[in-house]
């Protein structure tokens, strides 16, 4: 079984709202709507690789994130481990640097159903607002 072991930032500007991009076409759960990030590679952090991945997929700088929670999932073709942060300050105006569709939303607006399995629990925490953040 494959394993994957990725970094997500949820970016979140003053106003509450989450930039949020959707996954393309081919991709692995292509259409879903997804928290920007990507792999670890084998010399890095998860918070070196989340700099790396934002400024390679949303064109945004970050000197400092806030660790949220680990998540692990199991998918029917791949076991997967998502460190997620929140990103409240960055360099830059985010753009979905590969052309796929991105958008701005609410917090209190996220549906669990329009992004990966994986992604439930820490919807849900942010929808809460069990309030570490
Ligand atoms: N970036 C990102 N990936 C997620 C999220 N939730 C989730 O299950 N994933 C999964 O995490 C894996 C790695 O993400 P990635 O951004 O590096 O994906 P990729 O398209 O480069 O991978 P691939 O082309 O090798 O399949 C993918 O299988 C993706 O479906 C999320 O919120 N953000
Ligand atoms: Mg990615």
């Amino acid at each position: 079984m494959k394993k994957v072991e990725i970094a997500v930032g949820i970016i979140r500007a003053q106003d509450g709202q989450i930039f949020i991009t959707q996954r393309g076409e081919n991709s692995h759960l292509a259409g879903f709507w997804e928290f920007p990030g990507g792999k670890i590679e084998s010399d890095e952090t998860p918070f070196m690789t989340l700099q790396r991945e934002l400024a390679e997929e949303i064109d945004i700088h970050i000197h400092q994130a806030k660790f949220l929670k680990t998540i692990e999932y199991q998918y029917s073709d791949r076991f997967i481990i998502i460190h997620a942060y929140l990103v409240d300050e960055w360099d830059g105006e985010p753009f979905a640097k590969e052309g796929q569709p991105s958008r701005w939303v609410d917090e209190d607006e996220l549906n669990a159903d329009d992004f990966p399995d994986a992604n439930r629990t820490l919807i849900e925490m942010l929808k809460n607002q069990e309030k570490v953040i």
